[in-house]
């Protein structure tokens, strides 16, 4: 049965019919969902504060694939975090309410689904949750996916708002290996749309993504930067516009050493602790309106990149519990 989860012998069991069909959303789903945290934890849609969205759509990766595989694997490995938070001093998933939507643009099994698509239901998915007051975390799935959230937001959104990239690559070029949806390109669509970004750990480009960040004074935070200046965190700060941001969290701005599970790892990445002090930060300095976590491509025989990326995904979701006062 396409989407059903079936992949190895560690897998959780899930009560298939409570979970059938449970999306109340316009696209169609894949079959089954596992649960983020688990289903003793999981929210009713109604009673949900906070929904992931599990987008595992590859199309135009180019070095190692397998980001189609990164939803399952982060809610996989979900199931094995604890529900108190030791930094916050709390189980946040008690307060937050936390509800997983069914997978859209799902590309596993071999479906072709056209770029222009996959943005039209991640849009229009994420503005039905919108409408409904939900705070959607989304889980890649190809970094270009973001172009169809932050539509989404621009639609919703009366008022303006930054994207807060963080990335090991600039995603600036117009067009890459033939289409202007490639991933390589999402932060150029957002720049595009006319919205403010500040991308963050950003340490490999080529010669057209300078000269756009000079000519467009985008204020890049630069992983070098960040390796030798310890203020880096408010001075980051201070460059946004705006009192609402969103964020795009590209895993693979994460330094490799703790996340190898990503297409095309650089060196010289953020470390947990410092990315976590940023995040925290800005949830404390601004509206999050929203956030995803892109490009996990998990890797054999190795659980390191899907777990970290779901303690990541529990952060982003107690930061916004605390700023919220949930
Ligand atoms: N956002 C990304 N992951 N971008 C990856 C770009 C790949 C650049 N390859 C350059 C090869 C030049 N010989
Ligand atoms: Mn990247
Ligand atoms: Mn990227």
């Amino acid at each position: 049965m396409a989407g059903l989860y079936t992949q190895n012998s560690s897998c959780v069991k899930i009560n298939l019919k409570k979970f059938f069909g449970a999306s109340p959303m316009l696209v169609q789903t894949s079959a089954a969902v596992i649960p983020f945290l688990g289903s003793e934890i999981q929210a009713s849609y109604k009673a949900s504060r906070v929904v992931i969205l599990p987008i595992p759509y590859e199309a135009t990766t180019t070095y190692r694939k397998g980001t189609e595989n990164g939803p399952d694997a982060l809610l996989e490995a979900s199931i094995q975090l604890e529900y108190y938070d030791d930094e916050l001093e709390r189980e946040i998933c008690k307060d937050a309410r936390i509800y997983t939507h069914g997978a859209i643009a799902d590309t596993r099994g071999g479906q072709q689904i056209s770029a222009q698509t996959m943005l039209t239901d991640t849009r229009d998915t994420v503005s039905g949750l919108i409408d409904d007051g939900k705070f959607v975390i989304a889980i890649g799935g190809e970094h270009s996916i973001t172009t169809g959230l932050v539509d989404a937001y621009r639609q919703k959104s009366h008022e303006p708002f930054t994207v807060v990239q963080i990335d090991a690559h600039g995603d600036l070029r117009h067009e890459y290996e033939g289409s202007i949806y490639n991933h390589a390109c999402v932060m150029r669509r957002i720049v595009d749309m006319g919205l403010p970004t500040l991308p963050v750990a950003i340490r490999s480009l080529c010669q057209e993504e300078a000269d756009l960040i000079k000519q467009k004074s985008i204020p890049v935070i630069w992983a070098r930067h960040i390796a030798q200046n310890p203020h880096w965190i408010e001075e980051a700060i201070a460059t946004i516009p705006t009192e609402r941001v969103f964020i795009t969290i590209d895993l693979d701005g994460i330094d490799p050493a703790s996340m190898p599970g990503v297409g095309t790892p650089e060196p010289g990445g953020l470390h947990w602790y410092a990315l976590l002090t940023f995040l925290r930060r800005l949830f404390e300095t601004h509206q999050v309106i929203g956030c995803d976590v892109m490009e996990l491509a998990p890797v054999v025989d190795s659980v390191v990149s899907q777990f970290t990326a779901a303690k990541l995904v529990y952060k982003l979701i107690g930061y916004q519990t605390l700023a919220q006062r949930w």
